[in-house]
């Protein structure tokens, strides 16, 4: 079983540096200014591109991802909705399971459909705890899972939740706002559910200003997700890869 893209997860955190996704939801790709997006996410250094959606509804996903495989070298890690999202171009798959939520289809259905796939692919799988947080508003990926998102100012409940993943041998966390949620998800949580495990915490929705993006950063997010943000203004994938970067400095200093 592959381990590259866990490995680079695990040791960014293991050498305390914060790292930084962003996501590209081929359904919201402007066609103009995607070769744009690719130039700055190479001279930011971005880490990490997460390419999905809840729901997929353009032809285009393939080509995002050869294109981004084509100018890049940066991992590209399929952010999937669910078994029908698979591709076989991605470096590697999110292999979420939803365990916010009460949904078998969403904790364990999709992945059984998905694992022979999976297994014949020879793609890396990275088992991923999935955790959907109210932000006030419902949002795309909270409907479609009909799933009850924890509420915003219930820490331990993340905490909790995020435990039980590890316990079963999740290797990633994934706290979600949603994607363009209004709110993001509380510094109180991001830290209760940091303190709470040792794997790796993605953080993501709704993160659209470099101060979020410190917030996120300075409460124990070890990987921030980017996707709507920079959807509306590209400028900002500049200004979060500056922010983290900065972060990165004045922590390594300390
Ligand atoms: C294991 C496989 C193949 C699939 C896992 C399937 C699971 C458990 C999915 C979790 C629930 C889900 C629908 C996740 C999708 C998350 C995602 C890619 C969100 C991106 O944002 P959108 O929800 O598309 O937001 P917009 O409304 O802004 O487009
Ligand atoms: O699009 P935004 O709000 O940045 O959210 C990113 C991602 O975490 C959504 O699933
Ligand atoms: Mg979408």
């Amino acid at each position: 079983m592959q381990r590259n893209l866990l490995n680079k997860f695990y040791e960014l955190k293991a050498q305390g540096k914060k790292a930084f996704a962003v996501l590209i939801d081929p359904d919201k790709v402007n066609e103009d200014s995607f070769s744009h997006l690719i130039d700055l996410s190479k001279q930011e250094s971005v880490d990490f591109f997460f390419v999905g959606g809840s729901l997929i509804t353009s032809h285009i996903m393939e080509e995002v991802i050869s294109q981004l495989k084509k100018h890049t070298d940066i991992p590209v890690l399929l952010f999937p909705g669910n078994s029908l999202h698979l591709n076989n171009k991605v470096d590697g798959v999110l292999f979420l399971s939803l365990i916010s939520g009460r949904n078998p289809d969403y904790l364990i259905g999709q992945q059984i459909i998905s694992a022979p796939i999976l297994k014949r692919s020879g793609i890396e799988v990275l088992a991923t705890g999935y955790m959907i947080v109210d932000s006030g508003q419902q949002t795309t990926v909270s409907y479609i899972s009909n799933t009850t998102p924890i509420p915003h100012d219930k820490p331990s409940v993340a905490a909790c939740t995020a435990m039980a993943g590890e316990m079963l041998g999740l290797k990633l966390i994934y706290m979600d706002a949603g994607s363009g949620a209004k709110k993001t998800i509380s510094q109180a949580m991001i830290k209760a559910v940091q303190k709470s495990v040792d794997i790796p915490v993605i953080v993501g929705g709704g993160i659209n200003t470099s101060q979020k993006a410190k917030e996120a950063l300075q409460a124990g997010a070890d990987v921030i997700v980017v996707g709507n943000g920079i959807e509306e203004r590209l400028s900002l994938l500049k200004e979060i890869a500056e922010t983290v970067r900065v972060y990165n400095e004045v922590n390594l200093l300390a």
